[in-house]
């Protein structure tokens, strides 16, 4: 039986008084979460994190990786140093970084082996953009983004990770998947997943994403395929990100 996450991806938010009053908050309710819970933070406010959930039930980790592992890379961060303060997890593949930043499969691919190198579990973002979901091609999408990880890594990686379905037309627009189009794209991962090895299938967290909130959650949550959430909006306030905590 797979454990429910609940997974916040902050983005670019919070400082260093809002993470304060954000992460009190979540420890104050915490002894009432079902899921495993975790936060994905802004690089520089790692240290302060660290310094606050060291100890507790609270999870820790980035929103990106450098898949690089030092050298003349301005700019970015390697798992080394998220492994130098105790992060677990580092979110790969975001569609934000995707369509803003530009990021290929290919590269995706490539943070989530580096992730791996260092210890760390990514979090591979998945999800088809509106057009392609018009288009009818969301599976075709999907698996194009889960083939460039399996062609690196092999399909046994993906059991050091966490994948993420997160249709991009969901993310930040209060229109969220229903249940049942969510559970359809998690069963498709899934048996994708199963046709090279059923174990890894089996084991694999695969979270939905996408407009998530204390309404919906337990909805979401109660269909086989998924296993929890990663959180954009709701995980700002710590009672929305209760919420979504206490659903399933
Ligand atoms: O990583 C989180 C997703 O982008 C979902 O964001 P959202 O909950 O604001 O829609």
């Amino acid at each position: 039986m797979r454990k429910t996450l609940v997974a916040g991806n902050w983005k670019l938010n919070g400082s260093k008084d809002s993470i304060k009053e954000l992460l009190g908050g979540v420890l104050a309710g915490m002894s009432e979460a079902k899921s495993d819970v975790a936060v994905c933070a802004p690089y520089i406010y790692i240290p302060l994190v660290q310094e606050l959930l060291s100890g507790t039930d609270v999870a820790y980790g980035s929103e990106s990786i450098s898949e690089y592992d030092s050298g003349a890379y301005t700019g970015e961060i390697s798992g080394a140093m998220l492994k130098d303060f105790d992060c677990e997890y580092a979110i790969v593949g975001h569609s934000e970084r995707r369509t803003l930043f530009a990021e290929k499969d290919s590269d995706t691919a490539n943070k989530f082996a580096a992730a791996r190198k260092h210890g760390l579990k990514p979090i591979l973002c998945v999800g088809e953009l509106l057009e392609e979901r018009e288009q009818g091609i969301t599976e075709e999408v999907v698996a194009r983004q889960l083939d460039a990880v399996i062609e690196l890594e092999g399909v046994e990686a993906l059991a050091d990770g966490v994948i993420a379905y997160e249709p991009v037309w969901a993310i930040g627009t209060g229109m969220t998947a229903s249940p049942q189009q969510a559970q359809d794209v998690h069963a498709f991962i899934r048996g994708k997943i199963a046709a090279l090895n059923a174990g890894v299938a089996e084991k694999v967290q695969i979270l939905y994403g996408g407009s998530v909130n204390g309404g919906n959650a337990d909805e979401l949550f109660a269909m086989a395929d998924i296993d929890g959430g990663l959180i954009g909006g709701a995980s700002l306030k710590a009672e929305d990100f209760l919420a979504i905590c206490k659903a399933g």
